[in-house]
């Protein structure tokens, strides 16, 4: 089975509220709401992933995270494993470079979006972390 390492933030800011995307329709986990993040390359640490994939997806620079959870998930066609961080300073204005939409979501909110199966765990924690 495929297998996937990936690192993904929750990003939150001075509200308290958290950043979420939309993966596109076509993708895995398609039309659902997910914290951003993508696939750790070969021979990159997952911090580095991290910012990579926050510059690319969002345009922003991370300037202080802290571990959150890590997460295996099997979705039967493809194996995650979900190294989830905390972002607490960031520089820059996040918007969705790739056209993704994007919402700041109250922690309070967050029972009201689709999240892939694997998110489970991960909105349970930034719920007791931040709620
Ligand atoms: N970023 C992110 N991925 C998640 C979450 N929950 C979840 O199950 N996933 C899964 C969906 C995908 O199978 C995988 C992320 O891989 P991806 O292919 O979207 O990664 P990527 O951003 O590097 O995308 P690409 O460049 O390959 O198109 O993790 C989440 O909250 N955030
Ligand atoms: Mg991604």
């Amino acid at each position: 089975m495929k297998r996937v390492h990936v690192a993904v933030g929750v990003i939150v800011n001075e509200q308290g509220q958290v950043l979420l995307t939309r993966r596109h329709n076509d993708a895995h986990q398609g039309g659902l709401w997910e914290f951003p993040g993508g696939k750790v390359e070969a021979g990159e640490s997952v911090v580095d992933a991290l910012a990579r994939e926050l510059a690319e997806e969002l345009g922003i620079s991370v300037l202080a995270s802290r571990p959150l959870i890590e997460v295996s998930h099997d979705y039967g066609d493809k194996h995650v494993l979900l190294d989830v961080y905390l972002i607490e300073k960031f520089g820059g204005s996040p918007a969705g470079m790739e056209g993704q939409p994007m919402v700041w979501a109250p922690v309070t909110d967050l029972d009201g979006y689709e999240f892939p199966a694997a998110n489970v765990p991960i909105v349970d924690s930034v719920v007791s972390t931040l709620a």
